[in-house]
């Protein structure tokens, strides 16, 4: 898809993200660019301690930011906002989480967890209008009208997950954050929860960012996905191109430790294993480049034109 045509929900620029100070200041993510456009499930996918997390909660206004921006609807939401606009802002973006069973009022009814986000907003009109829009989204994500008045430790963890997505898209965000959404969940809903995200996304247009550490997941819900390693993203594209294609050595570590089921097949793949020290950053400063239309990579300039070489 030519991207220059889509219109850009969130866009991210030279994001920096530390933590501590001085002696024990950590910089946790640098030099992030990236945009999510509308209606996507944009991922980023790393491994653990990468920075996902950190740039998912800035996104939502939970982690300050160093520096650079996170720019929303056109407008920037990193430290500048408050009051009004961040009660808006707080709307329009919001989450889903990793644990379905921490993140649930024990002692709320199903009910009371889906409708609070409609009482702080006021989105109802009346009583019977709350009642049914809280029906319209149980059913949504799976579950029956008489489970409205149960109390959440009498669900299964995927049921659970499906209030927790029916608390969030109850609001009718423009952005999700989902963080780990099924690493909770047993193995076998984690496809269910996965095809409903997806329905949420075809169906009324919500876009994700969706934040993993399989590979396999992402690229079964995603449309692009950044790879980030020790807070930098180090590969951009779209879902198949970067399994096709993957320019970073990195990438290509990470996409030849995925688990192959034919042991003849996996017998005979090379296994990639990463070494930064390969990169020159000492002399030549790495960018964000891109080495094909939608497909960018960090790396320096030499680096970038023997990639550019090989894909064109
Ligand atoms: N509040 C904090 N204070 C200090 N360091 C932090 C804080 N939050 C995160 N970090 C550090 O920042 C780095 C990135 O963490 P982050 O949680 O974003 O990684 P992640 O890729 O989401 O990993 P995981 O999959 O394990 O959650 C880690 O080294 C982590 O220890």
């Amino acid at each position: 898809m030519d991207n220059s045509t889509r219109e850009t929900l969130l866009s991210i620029k030279d994001l920096e993200i530390t933590f501590g100070t001085g002696n024990s200041k950590f910089v946790a993510v640098q030099d992030v660019n990236f945009d999510i456009f509308k209606g996507e499930i944009f991922s980023l996918v790393g491994e653990s301690g990468s920075g996902k997390t950190t740039i998912g909660r800035a996104v939502l206004g939970i982690n300050p930011t160093s520096n650079g921006q996170i720019i929303f609807e056109g407008k920037q939401i990193n430290g500048k906002i408050s009051g009004k606009e961040k009660f808006d802002i707080e709307r329009k973006i919001q989450m889903i989480f990793q644990d379905p069973s921490a993140s649930l009022n024990e002692r709320a009814t199903v009910d009371y967890i889906i409708s609070e986000g409609l009482y702080n907003y006021k989105l109802f009109k009346n009583e019977e209008d709350r009642l049914n829009k809280v029906k319209k989204m149980l059913e949504a994500v799976g579950l029956l009208p008489e489970q409205l008045y149960r109390y959440p430790h009498e669900f299964s963890g995927g049921q659970r997950q499906r209030i927790g997505i029916a608390r969030a898209l109850i609001m009718n965000p423009d952005l999700v954050v989902a963080d780990e959404p099924i690493s909770a969940l047993d193995m076998s809903i984690r496809a269910q929860v996965l095809n409903l995200l997806k329905k949420f996304q075809r169906e009324q247009g919500v876009t994700f960012l969706f934040v993993a550490h399989d590979l396999s997941v992402v690229r079964y819900i995603s449309d692009r996905i950044a790879v980030i390693r020790a807070g930098r993203i180090l590969e951009l594209a779209e879902t198949e191109e970067l399994f096709n294609n993957p320019i970073h050595p990195y990438t290509k570590s990470l996409l030849s430790a995925i688990p192959i089921p034919d042991p003849q097949i996996a017998k005979n793949r090379e296994n990639i294993v990463y070494d930064p020290s390969i990169h020159n950053y000492s002399t030549e400063k790495p960018k964000f480049e891109e080495i094909k239309p939608g497909h960018f990579v960090y790396c320096n300039e030499t680096e970038a034109k023997e990639y550019k070489i090989k894909f064109k």
